[in-house]
């Protein structure tokens, strides 16, 4: 289907809204008509970030009523923001892909012990599809709310998705071990990642807690066909962006290489390849490049994937699923090659 779509994007100068406009600008088949910022309102986007060189996008507002005209809005909003908005986008008739975790976890009574709030809108969290496409792609097609990953949920299913799917999990618990750059943490500074205490430190942060554990849990679980328990440690490395998780799990079978690539096999954006992956081969990338190595003397496979997680762990693969539940080809504007070195 070839059509303009009117785009809303509603956290347009966070991290994630201005690594989406950048690639919204170049679609074909997008007009961004709308965008939105809580700081900036009344700015152009090129005012607050010159490498945005054309006013085409026109100037920041607070926010955007949801019964305006456009046809899908994208939030790149806190949790808490997107919670209450979602379900009046989709009272207005629009389409939804939200890049926050309010609709992330099928399960209402997790929210408030790892997002803090209880969540009041229980038919929408069980409309919302889980926008990761290689697993839930004809779902996402037909969604009118797609609840877009986690980057690190994004690098962890992907990294184990044919040993789920094949159900060759020998022990049903796995250990994710995952280093992220600090964009990871948004655009808003903090004591802790302030450039005299980010550089040269690295340090593992949620490491009982974090929320990623419940929502890779139960996606895992779910294509597994049982429960599955996940120890997740996840740390900050003094890098911009950029992810890579270690996953060790016991299987049923030693060599995995060859079902990781007959899985993937047409999957345009992940990659297994014979190297454990760097982020830079993923930078600015809808890639997700995965690894898979048995280890003989502990019976355990080690499977490393790398993403961006600006990139798949966030906007690209929002674009990605736009374009799937607009009928557009699914890597329209996405299959460029990394920025490299
Ligand atoms: N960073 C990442 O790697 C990933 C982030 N996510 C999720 O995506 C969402 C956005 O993340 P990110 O872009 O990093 O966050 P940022 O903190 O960088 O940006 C947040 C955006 O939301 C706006 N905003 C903040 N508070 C409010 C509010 N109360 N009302 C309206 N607008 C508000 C900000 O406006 P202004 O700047 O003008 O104040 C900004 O445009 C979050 O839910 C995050 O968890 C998901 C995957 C990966
Ligand atoms: C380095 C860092 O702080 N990373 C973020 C993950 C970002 C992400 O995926 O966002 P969601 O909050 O939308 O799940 C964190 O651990 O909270």
């Amino acid at each position: 289907m070839e059509q303009t779509l009117r785009v809303c994007v509603y956290g347009a100068t966070g991290y994630t809204g201005v690594e989406l406009l950048r690639t919204l600008q170049k679609h074909p088949y997008v007009k961004v008509v709308s965008i939105t910022s809580k700081s900036y309102e009344g700015k152009l986007l090129e005012e607050v970030f010159p490498s945005f060189s054309t006013s085409y996008l026109g100037k920041l507002c607070l926010t955007q009523e949801p019964e305006e005209n456009f046809d899908v809005a994208f939030l790149c909003l806190p949790h808490e923001t997107s919670l209450h908005l979602v379900p009046e986008l989709l009272k207005a008739g629009k389409r939804v892909i939200d890049l926050s975790g309010a609709y992330r976890l099928k399960d209402a009574n997790l929210y408030p012990k790892y997002y803090g709030f209880e969540h009041p809108y229980t038919d929408t969290l069980k409309e919302a599809v889980y926008g990761l496409p290689e697993i839930f792609r004809s779902d996402i097609k037909t969604a009118r709310l797609v609840a877009n990953p986690g980057c690190y949920p994004t690098a962890t299913l992907l990294g184990l998705y044919p040993l789920l799917k094949e159900k060759l999990l020998e022990d049903d618990t796995i250990i994710v071990d995952a280093i992220s750059g600090v964009s990871g943490a948004g655009r808003k500074t903090s004591q802790q990642f302030h450039f005299p205490e980010m550089t040269e430190n690295a340090f593992a942060y949620s490491v009982l807690n974090h929320r990623h554990t419940p929502e890779m849990e139960l996606v895992a679980g779910q294509t597994l066909g049982r429960d599955v328990k996940i120890r997740f440690t996840p740390k900050v490395v003094p890098m911009s962006r950029g992810m890579v998780c270690t996953i060790y799990a016991k299987a049923r079978v030693k060599d995995l290489h060859d079902l990781y690539l007959e899985v993937y096999r047409e999957e345009p954006f992940v990659k297994v390849i014979q190297n454990p992956p760097m982020t830079k081969h993923v930078l600015g990338t809808n890639l997700c490049n995965i690894y898979v190595g048995y280890d003989e003397r502990t019976d355990l496979h080690v499977i490393v994937s790398a993403i961006d997680n600006l990139g798949k762990g966030a906007s690209l693969q929002a674009v990605q699923n736009m374009n799937l539940m607009f009928g557009f080809p699914e890597v329209l504007t996405l299959d460029q090659p990394a920025l490299f070195p």
